[in-house]
């Protein structure tokens, strides 16, 4: 985020609330001050004072608009797309997925524009409200002083509580709207609906007590500016003109710091948001110019993996992966070639040695090194285009239409794909992950039963040309060992272990 712009919007702030804050003192100051009929010559100064305070302080609410939404816009558009390139390798489920795109990115737009700015504007404030009415009479400013500590820090503090996860209602919905066809036609419907309920009941119980605490917070923080507006007029021991411009003046101090007590319960659901966005972001590091040139030489010794609370989706799993060695992984469904793929693309937590050009797994940024189609990608609900240029953004209107020729994508390329490609067929969203894979060209290039969905025929045609342009290391994981025609190794898993290896080209299947 920029600095500068954010403290520029902070004083733009700051200055709009104190124009309005001077606007009302001399407001109030100038009705005291006529009513006692001075010459008009003492008041002119004040009568202009107001008429350019109103002004400035339209003129300042205006450019803070402005600035506080640029600087906060420009982050969240970094910020977004940041965490949707992290996402797009990750497996997370839908509702999780939604969770972090929508809600976490628009956490980091609140935790300026509803938290930090009005805190630094309140605190701006409060100091300069404070500072002007000792000039008045210390009393009223150490009573305007401890009103706004109340309601300004120990309101605040009192609001801070940690807000129920949404996730869960995210991950219901998610999945009444996309398998509303299988929990028809199997009559699961019902159960799905009431769990949902329960979700939604639970939530907006524990919203009714928020609301109630709120409420409560709030008019705590009312009776603290009635308060202190009464005990500053009483403390005063000055001219009427100059009580009324007092207590108007903390009168309007409360209007800035009041809010806080809602900016602090926000700021609860932010700072958790920030941790999840910290936590995706350091898991995907970003490109770093300093590191090694790489070529893409994986190994793994007797790699193992587990997933918690089942038998081993992979045990001591060894392969050499020089660049340009294209292997082949066959065996029985849940044999583990889909955990040792994400292994590979460092999506799991094994056990082992796994090293890229003799550096660890994990010491690497292995996104433009490996990726390709996982059966369980997700197809992001934009266009088309936006989904294949998630893969390579400076990608040409050549290069395109080249991946959609290459894996027989024939649909426009500005049509949306919907929820997680919903709005495509099943073998138009199986293409558009090859087409993705395609243009991202990776020197190691991972497949996952990538044309299963496909007619035989159609499948085996756009694979051979997938294959045929692939450049380098292809791992291809598939029930079908005629897919393996021209392949360097192929491994037949069981249970998780490599229980056959054939290092020379098979046959193709007649
Ligand atoms: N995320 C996960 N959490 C828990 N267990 C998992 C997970 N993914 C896979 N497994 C388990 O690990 C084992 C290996 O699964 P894997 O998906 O790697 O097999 P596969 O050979 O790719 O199967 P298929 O051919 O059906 O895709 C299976 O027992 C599976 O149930």
């Amino acid at each position: 985020m920029n600095l500068t712009r954010l403290i520029r919007a902070a004083l733009i702030a700051a200055g709009a609330e104190l124009a309005g804050l001077a606007l009302m003192a001399t407001a109030a100051w100038l009705l005291l001050r006529a009513a006692e009929q001075p010459p008009l010559a003492a008041l002119t100064v004040a009568i202009v004072a107001v008429r350019t305070l109103a002004l400035l302080r339209g003129g300042l609410r205006y450019a803070e608009r402005l600035t506080g939404h640029e600087v906060v816009l420009r982050y969240v558009s970094v910020l977004r797309t940041r965490v949707y390139r992290s996402l797009v390798p990750q497996r997370y489920s839908s509702g999780d997925l939604v969770d972090r795109l929508v809600s976490d990115v628009d956490a980091a737009q609140d935790a300026v524009l509803r938290c930090l700015l009005p805190a630094a504007v309140a605190g701006l404030v409060g100091v300069t409200a404070v500072a002007a009415t000792s000039f008045a009479s210390i009393g009223s400013a150490l009573a305007l002083l401890g009103g706004l500590l109340v309601a300004g820090v120990v309101l605040p503090l009192c609001a801070m509580r940690t807000p129920a996860r949404r996730t869960d209602l995210a991950n219901h919905t998610v999945e009444l709207i996309t398998g509303r066809r299988e929990l028809i036609a199997y009559d699961a419907h019902a159960p799905a609906l009431a769990a949902a309920h329960e979700v939604v009941e639970a939530l907006a119980r524990r919203d009714r007590t928020v609301s109630a605490r709120n409420s409560f917070l709030s008019a705590l923080g009312i009776l603290t500016q009635l308060g202190t507006a009464v005990a500053v007029c009483l403390l005063a021991g000055a001219s009427a003109p100059v009580t009324a411009a007092v207590t108007l003046g903390t009168i309007t101090a409360f209007e800035v710091v009041l809010p806080l007590t809602a900016a602090a319960q926000r700021w609860v659901e932010v700072r958790e948001s920030a941790t999840r966005i910290r936590t995706l972001l350091a898991g995907r590091p970003a490109p770093r110019a300093a590191k090694p040139v790489t070529t893409g030489h994986f190994r793994l010794e007797k790699v193992s993996v587990q997933y918690p609370g089942r038998a081993p989706a992979l045990v001591d799993v060894d392969l050499d992966l020089p660049p340009g060695k294209r292997v082949g992984l066959v065996g029985p469904s849940g044999s583990g070639k889909s955990t040792l793929l994400h292994t590979l693309l460092g999506l799991t937590d094994p056990t082992g040695w796994l090293t890229v050009d003799g550096h660890p797994l994990e010491d690497r940024d292995l996104p433009p090194l490996i990726s390709g189609a996982l059966a369980d990608a997700h197809v992001f609900h934009t266009t088309v285009r936006e989904n294949l240029l998630l893969a390579r953004p400076n990608a040409t209107e050549d290069d395109l239409r080249s991946a959609c020729e290459v894996t027989d994508l024939d649909v426009d390329l500005d049509r949306d794909a919907g929820p997680d490609g919903d709005a495509l067929s099943g073998g138009q969203r199986q293409r558009l992950i090859l087409a993705r894979a395609v243009l991202a060209a990776p020197p190691v290039l991972v497949l996952d039963e990538p044309v299963e969905g496909l007619d035989t025929a159609h499948g085996d045609a756009v694979l051979a040309a997938v294959l045929a342009q692939a450049t380098g290391t292809v791992v291809l994981a598939t029930h079908r060992p005629e897919h393996l025609a021209g392949f360097d190794e192929v491994l037949y898993l069981d249970e998780g272990r490599i229980v056959r290896r054939e290092a020379t080209k098979p046959a193709t299947a007649a």
